[in-house]
C-alpha cells in the first residue's frame, strides 16, 4: 500500500464537501476562504503484516487517514494505492444501516465485502456469539446501545476476511470485558499476516499492537518511526506545549 503526497481538503461550515462543479472542473481549485487541509504532503508505504499505530491531539486528521486508506473519500492531491480490500471499523455506524434489523445488517455488511450467501450463513452464528447479541437480531440497528452497535460492527467486521483492518477509536465505547475480547482477537489477526491500522491515545494499547507509529500534527505527518519513538516524541511534545 502506498500514499504519496495525499492531501484531502475539507470545508468549514458546509454539509457537503464537493458539488457537481468541482466534480467535472479539471482546473486545480486553489484553496478558498474557508477551506483548509486536514492533511497534506503525506506520503508513507506499508507492507502486510505491518501494525500501524496513528497517534496525535484531536483534530489533527488520524481519523481522515483512515478514511484515506478505506477510500472513503479520495484525495485532493497525491495518490493513493491500495492493493488488497480493506476491513474498516472506523466510525461507530460505518456502514450500518439505522433501518434494518441487526441481522440484515450483519448479511449487508458481510456481502458488501465480498461473502457470500452461504460464507456468512456459515459465519453468522460465531459472529453473533461474539457479539453477545443473540436476543436483538430482530431490532433496528437505531434501538441499540452505543456499545451493542460497537459490539455487532466489531464482530462483522473483524470476520471479514479482507487483508487491512483499520480500527478507530470506537473501542472506547465498549466495555472493558469487551474490549479484552476485541484486543485478543487483533492479535490474532494480526498473527495471521493482517495489516493493522489502529487510532489510540492511550500508550498502552499502542505498544502491545503496533511495530510502528505514524504521528499527525496539524494534518502533516511529523513522524514516521518504530512505535516507542513515536509514543515518545508525542509524549514530550505533549508535555511541552499547553
Ligand atoms: N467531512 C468533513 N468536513 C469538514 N471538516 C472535516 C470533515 N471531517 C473531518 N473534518 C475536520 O478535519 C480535521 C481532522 O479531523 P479528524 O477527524 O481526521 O481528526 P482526528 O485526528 O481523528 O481527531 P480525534 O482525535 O478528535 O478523533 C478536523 O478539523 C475536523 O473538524
Amino acid at each position: 500500500m502506498r500514499v504519496q503526497d495525499a492531501g484531502i481538503r475539507f470545508r468549514r461550515n458546509r454539509l457537503s464537501r464537493r458539488n457537481f462543479k468541482d466534480l467535472l472542473s479539471t482546473q486545480k481549485r486553489r484553496t478558498r476562504p474557508g477551506e483548509f487541509w486536514a492533511l497534506r504532503h503525506v506520503s508513507f508505504e506499508v507492507g502486510p503484516g505491518e501494525a500501524i499505530g496513528v497517534v496525535g491531539r484531536n483534530g489533527q486528521g488520524k481519523s481522515t487517514l483512515l478514511k484515506l486508506v478505506a477510500e472513503v473519500v479520495l484525495p485532493d492531491e497525491g495518490a493513493v494505492r491500495i492493493t488488497g480490500g480493506v476491513a474498516p471499523l472506523i466510525e461507530i455506524t460505518g456502514g450500518f444501516v439505522d433501518d434494518l434489523t441487526v441481522r440484515d445488517n450483519v448479511y449487508l455488511t458481510a456481502g458488501l465485502h465480498g461473502m457470500t450467501r452461504p460464507e456468512i450463513d456459515a459465519a453468522f452464528d460465531d459472529i453473533i456469539d461474539f457479539a453477545e447479541i443473540g436476543d436483538f437480531l430482530d431490532t433496528p440497528y437505531k434501538h441499540l446501545s452505543s456499545g451493542m452497535r460497537v459490539r455487532i460492527a466489531f464482530a462483522v467486521i473483524s470476520s471479514l476476511d479482507e487483508p487491512i483492518l483499520l480500527v478507530d477509536e470506537v473501542l472506547a465505547v465498549g466495555d472493558r470485558r469487551f474490549k479484552d475480547k476485541c484486543y485478543t482477537r487483533i492479535e490474532q489477526l494480526l498473527e495471521s499476516g493482517r495489516t493493522l491500522f489502529f487510532v489510540s491515545h492511550s500508550e498502552k494499547e499502542l505498544l502491545r499492537f503496533c511495530t510502528r507509529g505514524l504521528y499527525l500534527d496539524k494534518g502533516a505527518l511529523v513522524l514516521d518511526a518504530p512505535i516507542q519513538e513515536v509514543v515518545d516524541r508525542y509524549n514530550s511534545d505533549y508535555n511541552s506545549k499547553p
